[in-house]
């Protein structure tokens, strides 16, 4: 039976989740809040308005956003290249605001690797593919040989080790730099556009590279893209708008009666802190929804209607 004590202790832990509760900030990598407002000459543009985000360890996540959504004012401060100017990012235990010189180096050399979208900032033109994966083992005073060959056979180029990036086909390139970020055994991988200059055929196999290094290392990998069609790559796709993360998609795969195997996507909006969430542009299209809505409380659903002046109780005729 449960008791008074019983349902109080329950009531204050649901208001301390609401209150955004530690479990809500445990994750490997964790944006609360965050924003960033760049000033040039007088003028303010936001481009974080307040983002949300939490990624596992392990998983394997991509971002997708139009050009302009804040993208890569995201990608920059997680991967400890710009600062927010305020909220929290922290990834693997490290706080990304006020890091010390020192420990923002160790944080990009240790906890951290990086497939860019253009290739010439992944690899060094004049070494070959293994040498290529070997330059940050050898800065690092790792030893070397024998684990450039294992990533370049993991991320399935193992027989280009001897070719040079010119050599090499876009795809190629691109999971060859896979493997240079993952020389110094990070624990979170971020790519950024990393299939943009690809064809579909060439994208779906460096994609198949991030995905079997995410399955067989156990790398955390976030992929940062404009394309949708990523959203069926991977089981969680988490859209960002306007500087804030909007709504996300989940995939899981189920099996029919048949026996058969088929996967299942969900759209969700992402509800932050105070209770705020964007609802998806298709939807505000369809009602023709504007400046304000009507809601509903139902026992297990809210319902939005239009706020139609003349429908509206509260609205003077
Ligand atoms: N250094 C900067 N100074 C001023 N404004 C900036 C700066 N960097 C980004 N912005 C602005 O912030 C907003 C978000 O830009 P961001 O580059 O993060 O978007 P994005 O989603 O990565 O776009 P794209 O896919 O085109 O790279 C934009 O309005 C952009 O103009």
């Amino acid at each position: 039976m449960t008791d008074l004590a019983d349902l109080e202790r329950r009531a204050a832990e649901r208001a301390a989740a609401r209150a955004g509760g530690q479990d809500r900030l445990s994750g490997h990598i964790v944006c609360d809040a965050l924003v960033r407002i760049f000033r040039t000459e007088g003028v303010e543009v936001m481009a974080l308005q307040g983002l949300d985000l939490v990624v596992d360890r392990g998983e394997l996540l991509a971002v997708v956003g139009a050009s302009g959504s804040g993208k890569s004012t995201m990608l920059n401060i997680l991967s400890g290249l710009d600062e927010p100017t305020a909220g929290l990012a922290r990834v693997a235990g490290y706080d990304l605001l006020g890091m010390t010189a020192k420990r923002r180096l160790e944080y990009r050399r240790r906890i951290v690797g990086f497939v860019w979208q253009q290739t010439a900032r992944n690899l060094l033109p004049y070494l070959s593919a293994r040498e290529n994966v070997e330059l940050p083992m050898r800065l690092a005073g790792a030893r070397r040989r024998r684990r450039a060959e294992e990533l370049l056979e993991m991320v399935g180029v193992a027989e280009k080790a001897g070719r040079r990036p010119a050599e090499m086909s876009g795809g190629e390139q691109q999971r060859c730099a896979v493997a240079v970020a993952l020389a110094n055994d990070p624990e979170v991988l971020f790519a950024d556009e990393p299939t943009g200059e690809l064809d579909e055929a060439t994208a779906d196999e460096v994609f198949g590279a991030l995905r079997t290094v995410n399955a067989e290392l156990g790398v955390t990998v976030v992929v940062v893209t404009h394309d949708h069609n990523v959203a069926g790559q991977v089981r969680r796709a988490v859209a960002i708008r306007d500087g804030k993360t909007a709504s996300e998609v989940r995939r899981s795969a189920r099996r029919a009666a048949d026996g058969t195997e088929h996967h299942v996507s969900q759209e969700y909006a992402v509800l932050d802190r105070a209770g705020r969430l964007q609802l998806p542009a298709a939807f505000v299209d369809a009602l023709s929804l504007r400046d304000r809505v009507r809601l509903n409380l139902e026992p297990d659903h809210v319902e939005i209607r239009p706020g139609t002046a003349g429908t509206d109780p509260e609205e003077p005729a």
